[in-house]
Formats: structure tokens, C-alpha cells, sequence
């Protein structure tokens, strides 16, 4: 821990960075005298008057005499002769860091006037500048919560970094440490050229004769996109020129990228600039995420947690409609991409997994507009016209993305990586990556456990199979059918019970035969889809947490509509009215190729049984909502055959047996199953270990609770069900959210 206050810091330069630090350090009491340097005699006076610095010097050496920590925050292009002037006066022991935008020729210019850069040398650059510059301008808050990179060398010494890590953190920024190089190219990319461009639009349009009314009528995106031409000349001269050869190699892409846009525009080529644009728009939220390492939803900030908290009771009623189904939207943009022509698709599921399906394939040059309420345009490249992503296909917390994807990837020509959140990374991908090695694929997994990331060489004949799945796995089932697209000859899977079929009946929606010859599915390779409508029904997997809600809540009565139906997804359903539920079945209709139901399901005394082996892989997804079910009835559940449940998103078996022992239900896990004896339900926390079927199967259990009940880690809840707050709400379950602080 770095023990305050220090006795003495130098500033070298009191501009915006310099005089932001001095303020903070004074009023946090971080040091007991500050003093300065200034080229300017105003800049000092004002420094003192403002009781930022106790005394200051024209001379930057007499500034440094007797300082613990010298912090450097004049122009970079006076680095070389600061260093000079302060180096007789630095006592052995002082520590040095600077504020510089460029790191490469803050080390070059340390070599020029010690030989070597001093082990007490701590280069850094707070990335929270502004248009803005000079010592009035300076504030104390200016670093909270922005970043602030150190680029230590090998040698520098671990105390020096410590303390200018712990100065930087009193200011409240989050402190990273990277190579000079690094910092240099990412610096050229991030701030440098974007300073460049701001500045020759500037420039260009002012030198147009009719620059008056340019200028004039500049509306928000002109103002936008030029705020930082405002910035100081000076500084960013010195910039350029000091982080030259980063600088333009970022410009050469920046120019390859707008010949790209100025040929679509000549030749007319719509969909090359829909790309780029999407694409673009797409690119700014996705990354984001992907450094974070959480799926996409935007209430997911680094270092949050997202709590639900349900106060017990209520009744559910109303009339609702669920979002759409995640393992046909995932499908809809599949599909779309290797179809040829524009598939519409409406209903789409705006959730972060099926978010994950649609961001993959913009990385793979496919042209997608939307999601605008559901609505998305995918404009299909064909079989053949994939292009290689540019780096890891990061998928966040979907499974069947990555197993579906695995399969598409092994027929393509170019290599690619999957990768995914902490919780898809314990996934198993061994199960699919064998049947594909099985057609001649080249698919790695990871570590003993064949986990994600999952690399694949492209460029590989692939050849068809015969496959009996040992496991009832639609994703491993579609993952080959995917596959058995690009190979030569027939491609058949067999079951060893039904699965969703949705690939099947989308695939035929395409125009392309799929046969389905009682457990067995097959197809040729080589043939081709033609781009279709698609309308995604509500999705069953979210409708269930309703029908569980309305079955244990007093006077309940709700309609769902437009709630998917196909029969290898009907579990749910058929489980619930074998424990007594009443659910009527309203409406049904045939919509695309898929049955839907309008489904209106009323309070009723539940009771337990033994669930029937044939319905797990019709429920898979639905039983954390059953075994709330199951808690609120009478008699004894026992579920058995359901051990793929251990490897979902959480084990959740394992993870609802925890909780509901929390609530004081009785659950006993079984290798395959759970026994569940249904009885009162108290209050308590319980933690969804980051599986958004566990949050949301635990608030619905609010309704039949007798006190509180919180769940921790539900920003999950946003991959499948991203309002599910909000319809839970207007039904009448009493839940909130709330973000908390990770320690
Ligand atoms: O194919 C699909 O869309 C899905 C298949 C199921 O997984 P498994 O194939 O692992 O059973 C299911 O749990 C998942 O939510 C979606
Ligand atoms: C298992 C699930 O999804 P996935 O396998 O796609 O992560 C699910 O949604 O319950």
C-alpha cells in the first residue's frame, strides 16, 4: 500500500493533464508541496493563486530539486531537452513518469540523455484529454474512470511503477500496462488518426468558396465528428511527427477503406456500402463486449452485477407476448448468409445470443440490415461466398452458436476461431468436433475437456457420414447437417430420441431437401438455398416461465400469443398438464413452417410425478422453470434421463438443487436428475451461477415465496429473454433490478 502524503512532486508543464493531477493530488492531500515549471510566467502565477502548486520556477530544474515523484506533462517534442535540464537536479532516489501521447520517442529521447532509460523511469499516458488545454481548464475529476496506460520496460523498478500506479488510481482511472510498440500503433488508431481526420475535414471545407454556409448550416454530425479539431495545434504537431511510422500505417487502411466506399459509391454497389455500414454500427457495441468477455447486453458493465430482487406474492395475469425463438433466429441468420438473395426475416429474436449468430456473420462479410423491432434483411452470399473473418469469432454465451457455426466453419475455405464467455468456455465441443473429424474436417478443441476456444483449418474436403448422435443433441445433429452442405455425398444423422427440427423444416424452407426418415435425418452436399420469408413464432423456452408463473399463482389468468409449437419442442406443455396444469391451446396455425398457438394457462393445484424420460429433449431448456413447478406441488417430482441438464449453461441440476434447498424446498440431485418434494418456499439469495433459465426460473418462484427472494448474476437473463423484467412485471410478478459493485 503507497503511504501518503509524499513530501515533494515536481510538475514539469501545467496544462490541462499537469494541472488536472496537481488539483487532484492537492485536494486528496496526497502530497504536502507541489511544485512546478512553466515556460509561461502567467501559467505559474495563475497555478499559485489557484493553491495548485505552493512555488513555481521558469526553470524546470529547479522545480525537480529535492522531489520524491517528477511528473513530466509539458509537449512531447520537449522531452529530450526537459530530461536534459532536469537530470543534474533529480535526487538518486526521485521517481519520473511523464504524460506523453506518444511512448516510442519518450524512451528514444530518455536514451539520448542517460544512454539508457533510468530504472526509476515510468512512461505513461492518462487517455483522458480534451479539446480543451491550459491550467483553467484543468479539473480534478478529469481522470475518474478513464484509462491510463504505463509501457514499463523490463528493467524499470517495481516500486517506481507501484507508485505511479497508486497516483493514477487516487485519481480514480483504471491503470494498464503495455509494450511502447503497443501502446504506439493502438494510440495511432484510436486517437491519433481520428485527430488527423478531424482536422483535415476541418481544413478542407474551410478552404471551400462557399465555406460560410458549410460552416452555417453544419448540423450534428459535421459538429460530432469535429469537436477535436478544437484540440492544440501545438500538441498535435508534436504528436504526428513523434508517432510517425504508427501514424501512417493506420492512415494507409483508413484510406484503402474509404477507396473502398468511394468505388461502391461510383459503381452504384448498395450492398458493399450496407456492409461497411452495419457492419461499422455493429462493430462499436460488439467489441466492447468482447473485451469485457460478457455477451452483448448493455447492462452489462465490467465490474457489475445484476440482481434480481421478487417480493413474495402476487397473482399473473394478462396478456403477453414472449420474444422470439433463439434456435430459429440463430437459424434465420444461417441460413440467410448461404442462401442466395435477401432473406426477410420478422419476429427476430433482439437477444444477446442470437445477437452472437448475426455479429459472426457480419465478421464474415455477410450484409445484414437491422434488427429494427424484430425485422432483420440478411443478403445471402450463396454457398460459396463466406469470407474470412478478421480475427476470433467471439460468440459470448451461446452454445448453439458454436456448435452450429463449428460445422458451417469446417466446410469453408478459410480457418477460423471460436471463442466465448467464461461460461461457454466449460462447455463440451467434443461432441461435435468428432463427427465433423469424422467427415474429414481439421477442428481442434481445447484442454482435456475439449472446450472452447475451437480452432478449425478451412480448406478441407468434406465427405458425408453416417452418424448415430450418443447424445439427443440438436446442436450436434444441426452442426452436421450444416456441415453435410459443403461435403460430397449423403450426410445422415440418427437420434437416439426426437430433437428440435427446426433445421430440418428451415432448410426445406430454403428450397433445399432435407429427408427425415423416422430418427434419421439426411442431405446431399452441393445443392443450393434460395432466400426466403421467415417469421419467428414467441419462443416456447421463454413462454414456459409464464406458464409456470400463471400455474402457481392464486387466480392467475394469462394469454400468451403466438407462442411456437412445433411438436419437438412441446415438453413443457406436456408436463405441466401431466401435473394438473391447465393450459388451453388456442388458435393453432401453421406460420412458415412452423405450428403456433395462442396458449392461455390458468392457477392450478399442481402435483408431482415421474416425469417421462421421452419428454426431456421436448423440455430440455424448460426444467429450471419445472422444478419451481414441481416445488409448488403436491407430492413428490422425480426426474430421471436428464443428464445433459449438468452441462447447459450452469450444471442445473447441481445450481437449482443449491437454490431451492436455500428456499427450503427439499431437492435431491441425482447422477440424472432431481427429486424434488414440493412444500413451502421461504425467502433467501440465490445465485443463478450465470444462467439466465436459473434467474429467471427462481423471480417466477417469487409468486409462491413467503419472504424475498434475491438472485445474483442475472445480466444473462438478456441473451434469450432481454425484457423479461418488463413482461414479468406488467403480468404482476413484483421484481426489480439493480446493479451492485463486484468486489
Ligand atoms: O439446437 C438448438 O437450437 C438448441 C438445442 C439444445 O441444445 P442441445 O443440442 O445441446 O441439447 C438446447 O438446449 C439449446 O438451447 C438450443
Ligand atoms: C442451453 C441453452 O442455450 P445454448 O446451448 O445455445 O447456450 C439455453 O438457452 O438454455
Amino acid at each position: 500500500m503507497q503511504r501518503w502524503p509524499l513530501r515533494q512532486v515536481a510538475f514539469i508543464g501545467l496544462g490541462l493533464i499537469g494541472s488536472s493531477l496537481a488539483r487532484l493530488m492537492r485536494e486528496r492531500g496526497l502530497v504536502e508541496r507541489i511544485t512546478a515549471s512553466s515556460r509561461s510566467q502567467q501559467t505559474l502565477a495563475t497555478a499559485q493563486q489557484l493553491g495548485i502548486i505552493d512555488i513555481g520556477y521558469s526553470n524546470p530544474a529547479d522545480a525537480v530539486r529535492g522531489a520524491d515523484l517528477v511528473i513530466l506533462a509539458m509537449p512531447v517534442n520537449a522531452t529530450e531537452a526537459v530530461m536534459a535540464a532536469i537530470k543534474p537536479a533529480l535526487s538518486s532516489s526521485a521517481i519520473v513518469t511523464d504524460v506523453g501521447s506518444t511512448k516510442g520517442n519518450v524512451i528514444a529521447a530518455a536514451k539520448a540523455v542517460w544512454g539508457h532509460v533510468p530504472e526509476n523511469f515510468v512512461p505513461g499516458h492518462p487517455i483522458a484529454g480534451s479539446e480543451q488545454s491550459g491550467v483553467m481548464a484543468g479539473r480534478a475529476d478529469l481522470f475518474s474512470a478513464h484509462k491510463v496506460i504505463l509501457t514499463p520496460l523490463e528493467h524499470t523498478r517495481a516500486e517506481a511503477v507501484a507508485l505511479v500506479t497508486a497516483v493514477w488510481q487516487a485519481a480514480g482511472a483504471d491503470v494498464m500496462t503495455m509494450s511502447v510498440t503497443q501502446h504506439d500503433a493502438v494510440l495511432a488508431r484510436t486517437s491519433h488518426l481520428p485527430h488527423l481526420l478531424a482536422f483535415s475535414l476541418v481544413d478542407t471545407l474551410a478552404q471551400e468558396s462557399d465555406n460560410l454556409d458549410i460552416f452555417r448550416y453544419a448540423a450534428g454530425g459535421f459538429r460530432d465528428f469535429t469537436r477535436i479539431a478544437a484540440s492544440d495545434p501545438l500538441m498535435w504537431h508534436d504528436i504526428f511527427l513523434a508517432n510517425r511510422e504508427a501514424v501512417l500505417s493506420a492512415l494507409d487502411a483508413f484510406e484503402a477503406g474509404t477507396k473502398r466506399l468511394r468505388e461502391a459509391i461510383t459503381t452504384e454497389n448498395g450492398d458493399a456500402l450496407l456492409g461497411v455500414f452495419t457492419r461499422a454500427r455493429a462493430a462499436r457495441e460488439h467489441f466492447t463486449h468482447m473485451l469485457a468477455g460478457t455477451a452483448y447486453a448493455k447492462s452489462m458493465t465490467q465490474n457489475k452485477e445484476l440482481r434480481f430482487t421478487v417480493e413474495p406474492g402476487g397473482t399473473f395475469t394478462g396478456r403477453a407476448r414472449v420474444p422470439g425463438d433463439k434456435s430459429i433466429s440463430h437459424r434465420s441468420i444461417m441460413l440467410g448468409s448461404i442462401a442466395e438473395g435477401i432473406t426477410e426475416v420478422s419476429g427476430f429474436l433482439e437477444g444477446e445470443d442470437a445477437l452472437a449468430t448475426l455479429q459472426a456473420f457480419r465478421d464474415m462479410g455477410v450484409v445484414i440490415e437491422g434488427p429494427n423491432e424484430g425485422r432483420v434483411r440478411v443478403h445471402g452470399v450463396g454457398l460459396n461466398g463466406l469470407k474470412a473473418p478478421p480475427s476470433t469469432i467471439y460468440v459470448g454465451n451461446s452454445g448453439t452458436t458454436m456448435r452450429l457455426l463449428s460445422g458451417l466453419l469446417s466446410a469453408q475455405a478459410f480457418n477460423s476461431v471460436l471463442t466465448g464467455d467464461a461460461t461457454l468456455a466449460k462447455r463440451p465441443m467434443e461432441r461435435i468436433a468428432k463427427p465433423l473429424r469424422l467427415m474429414g474436417a481439421d477442428i481442434q478443441t481445447t484442454g482435456e475437456r475439449g472446450t472452447p476456444p475451437v480452432t478449425i483449418t478451412g480448406n478441407t474436403k468434406l465427405s458425408g457420414i453416417h452418424y448415430d448422435l450418443p447424445v439427443a443433441s440438436a446442436q450436434v445433429k444441426s452442426g452436421v447437417l450444416l456441415a453435410g452442405l459443403w461435403a460430397d455425398g449423403t450426410t445422415s444423422v440418427t437420434e437416439p430420441a426426437p430433437t428440435r427440427d427446426h433445421t430440418e423444416r428451415m432448410l426445406r424452407g430454403f428450397g433445399y431437401d432435407v429427408k427425415t426418415d423416422g430418427a434419421t435425418a439426411s442431405l446431399q452436399g452441393g445443392g443450393s438455398l434460395k432466400a426466403c420469408k421467415i417469421d419467428v413464432p414467441g419462443d416456447i423456452s421463454s413462454a414456459a416461465f409464464f406458464l409456470v408463473a400463471a400455474s402457481i399463482a392464486p387466480d392467475s389468468d394469462l394469454v400468451l400469443e403466438h407462442v411456437g409449437m412445433n411438436p419437438t419442442r412441446v415438453g413443457v406443455i406436456n408436463i405441466l398438464r401431466a401435473m394438473g396444469g391447465n393450459i388451453e391451446v388456442l388458435n393453432a396455425r401453421e406460420v412458415g413452417g412452423e405450428p403456433v398457438a395462442d396458449l392461455r394457462v390458468r392457477s392450478a393445484e399442481l402435483q408431482g410425478i415421474d416425469i417421462p424420460e421421452d419428454q426431456v429433449p421436448l423440455g430440455i431448456d424448460e426444467f429450471p422453470a419445472l422444478f419451481i413447478a414441481a416445488a409448488c406441488a403436491n407430492g413428490v417430482t422425480t426426474l430421471t434421463g436428464a443428464e445433459e441438464l449438468r452441462v447447459k449453461e450452469s450444471d442445473r441440476i447441481q445450481v437449482m438443487a443449491d437454490g431451492l434447498l436455500t428456499l427450503g424446498v427439499s431437492a435431491l440431485p441425482t447422477v440424472d436428475g432431481i427429486v424434488i418434494t414440493g412444500g413451502p418456499i421461504s425467502g433467501g439469495e440465490v445465485i443463478s451461477h450465470g444462467d439466465h433459465r436459473i434467474a429467471m426460473a427462481f423471480a417466477v418462484a417469487g409468486l409462491r415465496a413467503t419472504d424475498t427472494i434475491t438472485i445474483r448474476d442475472c445480466a444473462n437473463v438478456a441473451t434469450s429473454f432481454p425484457d423479461f423484467i418488463g413482461l414479468a412485471r406488467r403480468c404482476g410478478l413484483r421484481i426489480r433490478a439493480s446493479e451492485h459493485d463486484l468486489h
